[in-house]
């Protein structure tokens, strides 16, 4: 398993390393000690929840969702069949990249991953039909929790791919508040300046 940051501190990608051989090949999808050693802040996440989904149609959109505190959740997102566009937003108040997105193309061809740790809304489309969608969280599914925003708030701007459909949002996607309309929930500790530094 290789990691690698990606811009916005916090949000990583893994990606396995494939043995192949005759038959095609082996991987360890994921390793508890690759992702302990990919921990910046040196957190101790564990996971207690498999999750899979399945789109038929390409240009499904799911998201943007989070569960708030103390059922905040961690996500390691990959895609076992097809092809995403998995997308994470900054919701970390005092967060230097607070509202800001990042966004990876996570598919089954490359085997990738991307590590979206508490204190990030998360959002995906499918870039091919028929995606199965697999993903290990940090926290139990809590009803009361699970919260969302709009995957298209034009203060967020994210670049959509083309394929996107509005037509494919479920009933709780169509009516998610813009991020303005909501109160901070995510804590991010100040970045103090030691004297000296
Ligand atoms: C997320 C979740 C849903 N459910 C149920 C609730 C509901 O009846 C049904 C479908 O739920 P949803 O419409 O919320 O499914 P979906 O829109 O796929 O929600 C998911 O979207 C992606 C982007 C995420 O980041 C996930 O954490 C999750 O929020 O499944 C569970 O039983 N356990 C769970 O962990």
């Amino acid at each position: 398993m290789l990691f690698r940051p990606l811009a916005i501190p916090g949000l990583i990608e893994f990606t396995c390393q494939r043995h192949g051989d005759e038959r095609g090949y082996f991987a360890e999808a994921f390793r508890q000690s690759v992702f302990d050693q990919a921990m910046e802040d040196g957190a101790n996440h564990r996971f207690v929840q498999d999750n899979e989904s399945f789109s038929a149609r390409v240009g499904t959109i799911r998201g943007l969702h989070y569960q708030t505190a103390p059922m905040a959740q961690g996500k390691l997102v990959r895609c076992l069949s097809g092809a995403i566009m998995d997308v994470a937003v900054d919701i970390r108040a005092g967060s230097a990249s607070y509202g800001q997105w990042a966004a990876l193309v996570l598919s089954a061809k490359a085997g990738n991953q991307l590590w979206i740790p508490p204190g990030f809304a998360h959002g995906f489309c499918t870039l091919a039909p028929d995606c199965r969608v697999s993903y290990k969280v940090t926290a139990y599914y809590s009803p009361e929790h699970d919260k969302g925003m709009r995957w298209d708030d034009p203060a967020i701007g994210i670049a959509w791919p083309a394929v996107a459909d509005p037509e494919t949002l479920s009933a709780k996607d169509r009516v998610q508040p813009l991020l303005a309309d909501i109160a901070p929930i995510f804590g991010c500790a100040p970045v103090i300046a030691l004297e000296g530094e």
